[in-house]
């Protein structure tokens, strides 16, 4: 059996990613660090995926899986072994999988392997690239020759919503995962060294810089706004803010606005965007999901940063000519997103406090305080703070 190597067994890594490789005929082991999450796979080496969505729900069983802890020799021998790979472990996190990606890519090279195609399920914008100079930091001339004809670094667009679950379901099951229907795997078909893997749901797509745009700038975008204006008004559950019609409209009208700029970019048809925009708003709307907004709202100093969905998905619509009026207001909404429980949001309101407006813009979101962007942001700050 081929072998595949899934860096991360959380939502992605176990609801999405993991599931889709062994559905294509992989043995796959999973590398986390987490013990009761690692000794369930090693137990019963299959385990079950909810699929859930407004219109009823099944179970699916994946089977050949195994785990490895992440923190053993045996996570760099399982790379140096492996014939595809996926990461889905969070943003933050990618610097300290590294190590262990140079030393299976050492190993690998050593023992004559074949290419090593790494599928990176992350929501990052040049996540390839980011790898890529953190990879090469930990390789000597030989190795990164080596990883520049043979190590293919994939950017995909990870469109599948996977909530977390109560602690009393995780204490239940460390395994059991919900996740909705929506299964296409988009990838940067450019990127892969020795063929593209035949994968269940993979799109492999040409320009790519198309679908990774839509991905953060309409998906996740209209995603952080639906959660900021539902934390505003109380709200828990994704689904609750896309069925208040004013939360709506306001998602709807930014994510148009983001269709426009890609439509003028790529050429795609409008409608076809637009179309998307609305099988979106009607995924947010999976009841059954309890996708929560502090999930899609967590870590605001990520979420606000230029190259991410919501200042970057602004800037882009500016760069296109046309203002981005609604994403300014949920800039400002993530601005108060005074979550005591989510350490990243606590930093933003300490700073508000002690620094002023100017400061957090520039520190947190990589602009300049007098840029039109942040006037817009200013403004919208002053006019909420007059309500
Ligand atoms: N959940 C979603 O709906 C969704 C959808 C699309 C993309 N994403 C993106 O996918 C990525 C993963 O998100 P997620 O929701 O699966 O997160 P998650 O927190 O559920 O999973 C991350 C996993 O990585 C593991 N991990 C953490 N540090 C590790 C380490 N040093 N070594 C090995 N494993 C480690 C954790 O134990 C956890 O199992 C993120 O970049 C996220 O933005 C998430
Ligand atoms: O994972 P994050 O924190 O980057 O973003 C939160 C959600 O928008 C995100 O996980 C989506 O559910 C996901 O990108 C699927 O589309």
């Amino acid at each position: 059996m081929k072998k595949a190597v899934m860096y991360g067994a959380g939502n992605i890594g176990r609801g999405f990613i993991g599931k889709v490789l062994s559905e294509s005929g992989y043995e796959v082991c999973f590398l986390d660090i987490v013990p009761e999450v690692i000794d369930a796979f090693n137990k019963n080496h299959e385990y079950r995926v909810h699929i859930v969505s407004n219109d009823g729900d099944h179970y699916d069983v994946v089977k050949n899986v195994e785990a490895v802890n992440a923190n053993t020799p045996e996570a760099a021998e399982r790379i140096a072994d492996c014939d595809l790979m996926a990461t889905a472990v969070g943003v933050n996190v990618l610097p300290y999988i590294i190590d262990n990606i140079a030393k299976g890519i050492a190993l690998r090279m050593e023992r004559g392997g074949k290419p090593l195609n790494i599928i990176l399920a992350e929501n990052q914008l040049n996540a390839d690239q980011i790898m890529r100079d953190y990879i090469y930091e930990k390789l000597n001339d030989g190795q990164k020759k080596w990883a520049d004809e043979n190590l293919g670094l994939v950017e995909a667009s990870i469109g599948r919503m996977v909530p977390p679950l109560t602690p009393e379901e995780r204490a239940a099951d460390p395994l059991a995962i919900a996740v909705e229907p929506y299964a296409l795997l988009p990838v940067d078909s450019d990127a892969f060294r020795g063929g593209i893997p035949d994968l269940v749901g993979l799109v492999p797509y040409s320009p790519f810089g198309f679908y990774i745009k839509r991905k953060l700038f309409i998906h996740n975008m209209g995603h952080a706004m639906c959660a900021y204006f539902a934390w505003q008004k109380g709200y828990e559950y994704i689904w609750q803010a896309v069925q208040d019609p004013e939360i709506r409209k306001m998602a709807e009208a930014s994510m148009n606005d983001t269709a426009n700029a890609l439509h003028k970019q790529y050429g795609v048809p409008l409608s076809e965007i637009t179309d998307h925009v609305q099988d979106l708003l009607t995924r947010f709307e999976n009841k059954a999901l309890k996708d929560t907004v502090v999930r899609v709202g967590g870590d605001p100093v990520r979420k606000l940063r230029k190259d991410d969905r919501l200042v970057g998905a602004a800037l882009y619509c500016l760069e296109y000519g046309t203002k981005p009026e609604g994403i300014v207001k949920g800039i400002v909404a993530a601005l108060h997103f005074n979550n005591p429980d989510d350490k990243f949001a606590v930093q933003i309101q300490d700073d508000l406090k002690k620094n002023g407006l100017d400061a957090v813009i520039e520190k947190y979101m990589g602009i300049a305080a007098s840029s039109e962007l942040a006037k817009m942001i200013k403004k919208e700050y002053a006019a909420g703070s007059e309500k």
